[in-house]
């Protein structure tokens, strides 16, 4: 193990470390860009940040030249169903022929689809799938991030999947952090009767606090999945039980989920797609987080994206997530997220790099530890295969990472052709 490594002719250094809080609005497009600098990670944590002339003589174990690119904070991912069994290739062509996701899900498909593989999965093929999706999202530059349950959607299979989570989390250098996901979907047994389907899920809670499995309860609340009362009243629930809550809110009609966010104190809205003005301006106006997925709008073959221009100016703060799930957005690439905010969203890079960061970790009440490069913090640390910030969003599709450090240990290095 190296204990010490210096990376110096940073040629831009992104450390986000001016922070204490979320950054909202119009200070989302501010980003201060250090150039010429060099990072020394020591025992796994930062130990010096300054100009690469000052510090190139400093005594490490490896001492990296950086050839003038770019290195940033390790990006930190807010919002996905990392586990899963299956998956689900053949409902691209009822996609294509525009049956709508919500009619696939009708029709006993889609997320219930997931939960028929997923309950018929053992934990060790969850186990062994989650690890897999996880060295993908180290590849794309991500050290930290978020994982949902809601494949189950029965005790033992919600059960199973954040135990699955806690394994891989505890195992995998990346740091993982649990949400509990079971108000998903409504199962067939429960057609007539959702409330009874959220009671059982809620009879968990204890059980989850017990064991440590989940820090966050969301919800998906929707036409034909749970309703804007049924939700306020589960989440309410997990909140007394000390829960921090999530919601998928607005993805499909706006049934004001974006304002329940807000009313209840959530930490994070999610998707927001279709918020109302009203929405909008109550989130502007809360410490809730709005994390946009514009990965599934893509992929669903939506047109309308989440106003994130709107948002912004009205003073929200904004994390971007790639949703990577087995249905709605199949994608572990956080950079194409990046340039999607950017194509679709018309967020700025400056506005994106904080949403995949600083922001992105208060989203997952990781603040504190994740998404900044300061001196005594774990050194998450990406370089990047570009000299500026712009690059990355501007070239779209394509993985820029040309190495990834996680608690100042190399986790994963761009491969070469080996003729
Ligand atoms: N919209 C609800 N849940 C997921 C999709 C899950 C699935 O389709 O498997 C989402 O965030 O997009
Ligand atoms: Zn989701």
């Amino acid at each position: 193990m190296t204990q010490s490594t210096l990376l110096y002719n940073i040629g831009q250094l992104l450390t986000m470390d001016q922070y204490e809080g979320p950054v909202r609005g119009k200070d989302m497009g501010n980003l201060d860009v250090k150039e010429n600098y060099a990072v020394l990670m020591k025992d796994g944590k930062v130990e010096k940040i300054g100009p690469s002339d000052e510090l190139a003589d400093t005594q490490a174990d490896e001492k990296i030249d950086c050839q003038g690119k770019l290195v940033t904070p390790g990006l930190v991912e807010p919002h996905t169903h990392l586990v899963f069994g299956g998956s689900r290739e053949h409902e691209m062509a009822l996609k294509q022929q525009g049956v709508p996701y919500l009619e696939i899900l009708k029709q006993g498909g889609g997320i219930l689809s997931t939960v028929r593989s997923t309950r018929k999965a053992s934990e060790e093929e969850l186990y062994e799938k989650a690890m897999f999706h996880l060295n993908r999202m180290a590849s794309y530059g991500i050290t930290t991030m978020e994982a949902k349950s809601g494949y189950g959607m029965d005790k033992e299979t919600e059960l199973k999947q954040l135990r699955v989570a806690k394994k891989a989390g505890e195992n995998h250098p990346l740091d993982l952090v649990s949400t509990f996901l079971g108000a998903h979907a409504i199962t067939e047994e429960y057609k007539e009767n959702p409330e009874a389907l959220l009671d059982e899920m809620a009879s968990l809670f204890d059980q989850i606090k017990e064991e440590d499995l989940a820090e966050f309860v969301d919800i998906f609340t929707e036409t034909g999945v749970f309703t804007i009362e049924q939700s306020r009243r589960y989440l309410q629930k997990a909140k007394d039980k000390g829960f921090d809550l999530k919601m998928h809110a607005d993805e499909i009609d706006p049934l004001g989920g974006t304002q329940l966010a807000v009313e209840l104190g959530a930490t994070t809205g999610d998707h927001l797609a279709v918020s109302t003005d009203e929405g909008i301006k109550q989130l502007a106006e809360s410490d809730t987080i709005g994390v946009l997925l514009p990965g599934t709008i893509f992929y669903l073959g939506k047109g309308e994206f989440a106003r994130a221009r709107k948002m912004i100016e009205e003073g929200a703060a904004i994390a971007i997530s790639t949703d990577f799930n087995p249905g709605s957005s199949v994608t572990e690439n956080i950079q194409l997220i990046m340039s999607l905010a950017a194509l679709k969203m018309k967020m700025t890079p400056e506005e994106i790099w904080h949403a995949v960061t600083v922001n992105a970790a208060h989203a997952i009440n990781r603040g504190d530890e994740a998404g900044q490069i300061k001196v005594g913090r774990k050194a998450d640390v990406v370089v990047w295969d570009a000299t500026n910030y712009l690059y990355i969003p501007y070239h779209y599709g394509v993985n820029h990472v040309n190495t990834v450090f996680k608690a100042g240990q190399k986790l994963f290095e761009r491969g070469d052709l080996l003729v």
